[in-house]
């Protein structure tokens, strides 16, 4: 899979510690920062990523930060996004079977790396359901964003 990550200065060593797991898992990866504890703003990192997995530059997005709250928020401002936030590994299956999301948040200051390894390899493993049911949830989602978009 190819995926997108990236993180503010709370959540680069995560990142760092994500990154050589994704590549030890066959994963193809686009580390787009920040890489350094200096202080940054979640939303500058949130957008690149989203941006990748929206356009289909990339098949799955993660964004780090201190919680997750601030790039999960940024991320889901992005059409054609679905981001969860997720600290516990029932949370990571049922979002994609439930949810098809497309790009997962995290929070450094709240797991640590070993239970984040594990959600991003059951997040990355799980398949959507494809039960009717999740379909047209889903599918009203969008709707709903369908209806906030201005277009031209
Ligand atoms: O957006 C967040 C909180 O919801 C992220 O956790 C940020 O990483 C956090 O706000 C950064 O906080 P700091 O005091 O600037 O380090």
């Amino acid at each position: 899979m190819k995926i997108a990550i990236g993180a503010d200065h709370a959540g680069y060593r995560l990142k760092d510690e994500i990154v050589p797991f994704l590549l030890s898992l066959g994963h193809e990866i686009e580390d787009l920062g920040c890489d350094c504890s200096q202080s940054v703003d979640y939303p500058d990192y949130a957008l690149p990523v989203a941006d990748k997995v929206a356009s289909g530059q990339a098949d799955r997005g993660i964004l780090i930060c201190g919680t997750g709250i601030g790039m999960s928020i940024a991320a889901n401002k992005v059409p054609g996004i679905r981001c969860a936030l997720v600290h516990d590994m029932f949370s990571a299956q049922a979002t994609r079977e439930h949810n098809d999301t497309n790009v997962l948040a995290l929070g450094e200051r709240i797991i640590g790396p070993g239970l984040a390894q594990e959600i991003v390899r059951i997040w990355l493993d799980t398949p959507f359901s494809n039960g009717e049911r999740h379909v047209g949830r889903v599918q009203k989602v969008t709707q709903i964003e369908q209806q906030y978009t201005v277009h031209p």
